[in-house]
């Protein structure tokens, strides 16, 4: 089998495909076993994915096999991330960069936008056709979908992290980095949006989100995965129906810092001071991440309606996570100029909401953007 793959990479690149299409699969002829397979050739047919390093537990190190916890997260360069997994040079091309070295909790605006442009920069290159970008899994959610939504190429995107440290036992981020690769550097991934590969999944961007604090099966999304990759290869089942990339009206070489946004997380027991000490440290919008529905405590309708008169943007998303908040559910949002988050979780609902009021600050353009998007 090793021979007969290697005849048709080898015709395909001589040209020789429609030849070899029609001949039955069996001994190869003689001209195909006979050519050497050059180093050159091959590097010349595998894709070129850069990938971009920051930080987290991915490139995480600890005292002990056994601290799959305890650890220290950003301290392993980039290049030794991509030396421990050698199988990286049989799938793609690959040189990486150090973009930061930090725990993803300290990603602020300024670092999104500027790992979005260096992103966005390098897909512009003809010889790049993927980029993977290493990232703490805390918030790489609003990372992967902010990528989705700001940078406009259809080239794959893969953001990866691990939940184990390379010195743990079963690390998981040799693997999860192999797979983003893999993805980076497919066919089948170009116009499928920021993709996420974890625990042999390719999860969606702007769907998946971080479950569990603890175990390598930390991440899913309420839509299910797109698809796996299994030994190497990849395979898709389904695709986002939602803008993104080429097809966004955003554009990360527009915008150069964002908004202000606040998460106020619902409970019993609120108090005003949680929404308008947010406002008052320059919030230009408030996700609520509100009980059930997204709802609001009937004592804090007024403070809400108060802060939206005077400018503020209120956007009601759901601390539940999964679902989805529809318009006037439990509130009147038409009657006080609420917007919703539609399907996504505050986190995400946090990152949309900035990227959209980059644009506009017209509820009913917000509230159109929270359903395309
Ligand atoms: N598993 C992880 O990557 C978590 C480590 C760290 N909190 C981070 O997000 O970067």
């Amino acid at each position: 089998m090793p021979v007969i793959r290697s005849g048709r990479r080898l015709a395909r690149a001589a040209g020789l495909s429609i030849v070899l299409a029609t001949l039955p699969l069996g001994p190869l002829p003689a001209l195909a076993r006979e050519m050497p397979e050059t180093a050159a050739g091959q590097a010349a047919r595998k894709p070129n994915v850069v990938i971009l390093a920051t930080g987290g537990t991915i490139a995480g190190a600890g005292a002990d096999a056994a601290n799959s916890a305890t650890y220290q997260a950003a301290k392993v360069p980039v290049d030794k991330l991509i030396a421990a997994v050698p199988a990286i040079g049989n799938v793609a091309n690959v040189r990486g960069e150090q973009v930061f070295q930090i725990a993803s909790e300290s990603f602020t605006d300024a670092q999104l936008v500027q790992l979005a442009k260096r992103v966005s920069a390098l897909l512009k290159q003809d010889d790049v056709d993927g980029v993977v970008v290493t990232h703490g899994t805390d918030t790489l959610e609003e990372t992967a979908l902010f990528l989705d939504l700001v940078v406009k190429s259809d080239k794959p995107i893969v953001v990866v992290g691990s939940m184990r440290p390379s010195t743990a036992l079963s690390a998981d981020g040799a693997l999860n980095l192999l797979d983003a690769v893999t993805v980076a550097g497919s066919k089948e991934a170009v116009g499928k949006g920021v993709m996420v590969t974890m625990n042999d999944q390719i999860q969606a961007g702007r769907d998946v989100t971080k479950r569990v604090n603890v175990v390598p099966s930390a991440f899913s999304s309420q839509w299910g995965p797109l698809g796996m990759v299994v030994e190497g290869k990849t395979y898709f089942f389904r695709s986002s129906v939602k803008r993104h990339g080429k097809s966004s009206e955003f554009d990360i070489d527009q915008i150069d810092s964002l908004p202000l946004v606040a998460i106020v997380y619902g409970s019993g027991n609120m108090f005003p001071g949680a929404y308008t000490a947010a406002v008052e440290a320059g919030a230009k919008a408030i996700v609520n991440a509100g009980t059930g529905n997204g709802s609001v405590a009937g004592y804090l309708v007024d403070t809400l309606k108060d802060l939206r008169s005077k400018g503020t943007l209120i956007v009601r998303s759901s601390r539940v996570g999964d679902g989805i908040v529809l318009r006037n559910a439990e509130q009147p949002d038409d009657k006080y100029d609420w917007v919703v988050a539609h399907d996504l979780n505050p986190q995400k609902a946090k990152i949309l909401t900035a990227v959209a009021l980059t644009k506009t600050n017209d509820t009913k353009e917000l509230q159109r953007i929270f359903w395309e998007y």
